[in-house]
């Protein structure tokens, strides 16, 4: 078995399950619109335009976010505040949001299961009992309050679809946003959490007032006390749904003329309430999916980044790429060589420059490379003292550079140059940065393994092997053994495939490798390889005076194989040593002894009689099911970077979120225009970092918790219709604010802020 995916194999495979990220409870996943005739008939539209303006024609399979009526899109938010003078009053009188129908659909939907839901928050309250409604909840501030105009422009829609940011066509569900149930917002109701606000968010006015139950879209949800982090440790702690919940009544049927357009639409068959689905209106990293989170080793502590392993082989890739060298401690390297800068040599300079190199019988140079064209860096390897004397065989490199292979590294271009101050053709190949050689890796250590005690070439020759002398590898180290320090069988398999795979398709194309040799493969991950060095040979040893340059091709094919054979045994011996002729009776009864039949017939079929023509083809029965295992790991590893990979996608969402939070807040420049943030409208941008980063517990602690900050981000994002309480911090200014006028406030001031800037680089230009 590949050990691409090793550490998901090893995996403690516990019954208890992982503790879920971010996750507080089980529910449906959303389902697309189109699914509605499964969960029932469309409420009847006339023979005219139906639905809400712009939805008359849509076909039905579209995001049920998409289908926001008008009394949500150009109508009062519920809760919306107005300006008077120098007071601003909450206004709430009919609370019958698009979150409440959602909610109730997906309460009504799991009391015909006879599930409980989270969060509907049905204890036996009456909702629409007096206590719920904070009655004339009028807010005061100060007088250096912002200036609220904006809000007397008329009333603040949900933002369309075609406004919200392509993410929210996810299917993504959040993590605890659960529907509020059948409740609908009392009168008047104030918007808030089914729990408190922390203390400090708590506007003193308001401090007798009982916090509903109801909505989520009139809950920040998140606080000290039911963020997602406690219900993660505790449980959920949110109510179970009440059998027997009454179905909401069918809204009647709403007429509405827009440009000459009669639409006849039923608000609820806009809403997903129908169909008891309920997607937010607003996306975040759920949790690692289950066939990867069961796959993993459990760990303590749930994972919301990438792990560290990947993070780590990631990082260190990313800062081998960006080494540099000191070139002025170098003088030899040139500080450009045809298109390419910033060289940078991959190994010690060798004891002697005429040290050739152990394949192609010259002095060889690998080098790291930028290209002043792309940008891309890619890996030099510099012939040294070659001099090419016939471009025929440039046919042969451009064969090689129209071969594409996952084990192959790609030829990109071959030039000659004389920046060296020799005449030397430099190969140009992608670069794999942390790559090492399978001489690296495997045979590092020359001393004695296995009985062998001295080093061979693959041809049988004494010369003795070096290291690559990179530092890298080693034979020790943390290469996997099996008993008797061979390697297991299943690596040895997984390295025959991607080997074999190379061949065939270089075969293929009419061509030979030439460099199957462990100092031509790289190796990089856990068991990831490619043929390095192609089409060198074809270069260093063309025949001017052959007619047809890939005349010798069949027989370079067989070489190939031939060669395969060796490295595998070496492999499986592990020790070079184990091809030598002489050897070759020990080394087959080792094999015998610790491995399969199979592999013992892929040497005899490679390694024996000479005469007999080879294919690469025939190497595949010898495989047979061990194919399987090789796509299964690299499924699993698929699928293991596709979760990594969906975390990184919401990190990077937020960090740029937060980037512009981070330049609109709090300008130096902009402090006394009373258009910008300690009096305008982003003063609400900076109480709502206070409400993101600040909060603190009812004792007055610093309250941590970064399921809030993730999910209130995300909100912002999406711009939900939910509504949060932003209190300054002398506590003398509420405001109560749906995260879509934040969203709105938000766009506005980093567009002027990109226009400043524009501005002033002109002006300075
Ligand atoms: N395409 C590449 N991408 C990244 N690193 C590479 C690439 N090619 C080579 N290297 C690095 O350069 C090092 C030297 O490679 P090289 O092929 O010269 O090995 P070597 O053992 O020194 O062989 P030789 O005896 O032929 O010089 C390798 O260990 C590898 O880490």
């Amino acid at each position: 078995m590949g050990s691409n995916g090793d550490q998901y194999f090893n995996a403690t495979f516990s019954s208890e399950p992982p503790v879920p990220d971010f996750q507080p409870f089980n529910r449906q996943r959303g389902m697309a619109r189109g699914h509605r005739n499964m969960m029932g008939p469309m409420q009847g539209p006339g023979p005219r335009n139906f639905g809400p303006p712009g939805h008359g024609m849509r076909p039905r399979m579209e995001m049920p976010r998409m289908d926001v009526p008008p009394d949500l899109r150009d109508g009062p938010l519920p809760g919306q505040m107005y300006n008077e003078g120098y007071g601003s009053r909450i206004d709430s009188p009919k609370f019958d949001g698009l979150g409440s129908r959602i909610d109730q659909g997906l309460t009504n939907d799991f009391a015909a299961l006879n599930l409980q839901i989270p969060g509907s928050g049905l204890k036996g309250s009456n909702p629409g009992a007096d206590e719920f409604i904070p009655k004339s909840a009028t807010l005061t501030h100060s007088a250096s309050s912002p200036n609220f105009s904006s809000f007397n422009n008329g009333p603040v829609g949900m933002p369309p679809m075609s406004n919200a940011a392509p993410h929210m066509m996810d299917n993504g569900h959040m993590g605890n946003s659960v529907p509020g149930g059948d409740i609908p917002m009392p009168v008047g109701g104030p918007m808030m959490s089914n729990t408190p606000p922390p203390a400090h968010l708590m506007p003193s006015g308001m401090s007798g007032v009982v916090y509903s139950t109801a909505s989520p879209n009139n809950s920040p949800h998140l606080s000290p006390t039911n963020s997602p982090l406690m219900m993660r440790r505790t449980g959920s702690p949110l109510a179970p749904i009440k059998p027997g919940t009454p179905k909401k009544n069918q809204a009647s049927t709403i007429q509405e003329s827009v440009g000459g357009t009669t639409y006849f639409y039923n608000p609820e068959d806009y809403t997903v309430q129908r169909e008891g689905i309920h997607i937010p209106n607003f996306t975040m990293f759920p949790s690692i999916p289950p066939h990867v989170a069961h796959m993993t080793v459990k760990k303590n502590m749930p994972q919301f980044f990438m792990c560290d392993e990947l993070k780590m082989d990631i990082l260190n890739r990313h800062s081998m790429t960006l080494a540099q060298i000191d070139l002025q401690q170098n003088p030899d390297i040139p500080t450009e060589v045809d298109n390419y800068h910033h060289l940078f040599p991959l190994e010690p300079p060798p004891p002697s420059s005429m040290q050739k190199s152990n394949r192609f019988s010259y002095p060889t140079t690998c080098y790291k490379a930028v290209n002043t064209k792309d940008g891309l860096t890619y890996c030099l390897r510099r012939i040294h003292g070659f001099r090419l004397s016939n471009t025929k065989c440039m046919m042969i490199i451009d064969m090689w550079k129209k071969m594409y292979h996952p084990n192959i590294v790609q030829l990109r271009e071959v030039f000659t140059t004389k920046a060296f101050g020799d005449n030397s053709i430099v190969f140009v190949y992608d670069f794999h940065a942390c790559a090492e050689t399978l001489m690296g890796r495997h045979f590092n250590n020359p001393g004695s393994i296995n009985g062998y005690n001295q080093s061979f070439n693959m041809d049988g020759s004494s010369r003795s092997y070096n290291s690559s002398g990179n530092g890298k590898g080693g034979g020790g180290g943390n290469t996997p053994r099996q008993h008797a320090g061979l390697l297991p069988e299943s690596l040895i398999w997984a390295y025959v495939v991607q080997l074999s795979s190379a061949l065939r398709a270089i075969h293929a194309a009419g061509l030979a490798c030439r460099t199957m040799d462990p100092t031509k493969i790289l190796i990089y991950s856990k068991s990831r390889l490619r043929l390095n060095c192609v089409g060198i040979m074809d270069v260093l040893t063309f025949d001017n005076n052959q007619g047809n340059p890939l005349a010798m091709m069949q027989h370079y094919q067989q070489e190939d194989l031939v060669f395969l054979g060796k490295v595998v045994l070496a492999l499986g011996c592990n020790s070079i040593m184990a091809i030598q002729r002489d050897n070759f009776t020990s080394s087959m009864e080792l094999v015998a002894r610790n491995y399969s039949a199979d592999l013992k017939n892929f040497f005899v079929y490679l390694l024996t009689n000479s005469n007999r023509p080879r294919s690469i083809n025939d190497i595949m029965p010898m495989i047979g099911a061990r194919f399987y295992t090789q796509l299964d790991a690299a499924q699993l590893r698929s699928d293991v970077m596709d979760s990594e990979l969906s975390k990184s996608v919401e990190n990077g969402r937020l960090f740029r979120l937060l980037c512009k939070l981070g330049t609109i807040n709090e300008r130096k420049e902009f402090q006394m225009d009373p258009q910008w943030s300690e009096t305008g409208d982003r003063y609400m941008l900076k109480l709502y970092r206070d409400f993101l980063f600040h909060q603190h517990d009812a004792n007055g602690a610093p309250w941590i918790d970064m399921a809030h900050i993730l999910q209130s981000l995300n909100k912002l994002d999406g711009g939900t219709p939910e509504k949060i309480c932003l209190v300054s911090r002398d506590e003398n200014s509420v405001l109560v604010v749906t995260y879509a006028e934040l969203k709105q406030n938000f766009e506005r001031a980093f567009s002027d802020l990109l226009t400043a800037s524009e501005s002033q680089s002109n002006a300075f230009t």
